[in-house]
């Protein structure tokens, strides 16, 4: 029996996209398994020491299951495992860097939520400005493209680009202009957008989901925006 990959997901998780995306990228089959988050079930809470996804349980030639938790976690031990094509630097300077701004992504993420759950206009505003701020870095950070470290896709393709599409539903919602001094971050954004291990890593009603989900957990926010 060869190995097996199962990815316990849930349909809006940004954590989890990047992990979809670098299987669909290195062309690897495996089965995703959505989740209720409201409801956790006891048996994802075992696999789950924290309660998050995305896990990826890895069922060996022997039967033995692993359970292997942390989005960035996961993409590195696809790239180590899997074949298809490279989406790390062979160079390990600049390796360290790619994981460095893997890292970077993931406090974006942080930042982005903690936007959505902020109810004061004075708060919010410091808060939009922050995320804006750390876009600049990645403006400063990006070369002449279309990817992040050039020709190549890599794993800061792949966290970046679950982000950029929640923006887009975002958007939609509430003009947070946090690209507005940003054009390379931009052309970035409209490519990843293009890349099809991107556009098949959400299911066809992502966008209706997230919407309503965002309306339905910032009603304070779109006051604020009103
Ligand atoms: N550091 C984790 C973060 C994952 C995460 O926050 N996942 C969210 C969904 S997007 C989650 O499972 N939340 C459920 C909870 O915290 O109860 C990773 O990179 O995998």
């Amino acid at each position: 029996m060869a190995q097996k990959l199962t990815l316990i997901s849930h349909k809006l998780c940004p954590y989890v996209q990047r992990a979809v995306i670098a299987l669909n990228e290195k062309g690897v089959p495996f089965e995703r398994v959505d989740i209720d988050l409201a409801n956790k079930p006891d048996w994802f809470l075992k696999l789950s020491p924290l309660g998050k996804v995305p896990v990826l349980v890895v069922t060996g030639d022997d039967g033995n299951e692993v359970a292997l938790f942390e989005s960035n976690v996961i993409c590195e031990y696809i790239e180590e495992t899997q074949s298809g094509a490279k989406l790390h630097p062979l160079d390990a300077l600049q390796r360290a860097q790619h994981r460095a701004w893997m890292e970077f992504g993931s406090t974006i993420l942080g930042e982005l939520w903690g936007l959505e759950t902020t109810g004061d206009p004075a708060v919010f505003e410091s808060k939009r400005q922050a995320v804006a701020a750390k876009f600049a870095r990645v403006e400063e950070a990006l070369g002449r493209g279309p990817f992040f470290a050039g020709e190549r896709f890599s794993l800061v393709d792949a966290v970046f680009a679950p982000i950029f599409r929640y923006f887009d539903v975002f958007d939609q919602l509430i003009d947070l202009s946090i690209f507005a001094d940003t054009p390379k971050v931009r052309a970035w954004r409209e490519e990843l957008a293009k890349r099809p291990s991107v556009r098949t890593a959400v299911g066809p009603d992502y966008p209706q989901l997230l919407h309503a989900f965002l309306v339905r957990h910032n009603a304070h926010m779109l006051k604020l925006a009103a």
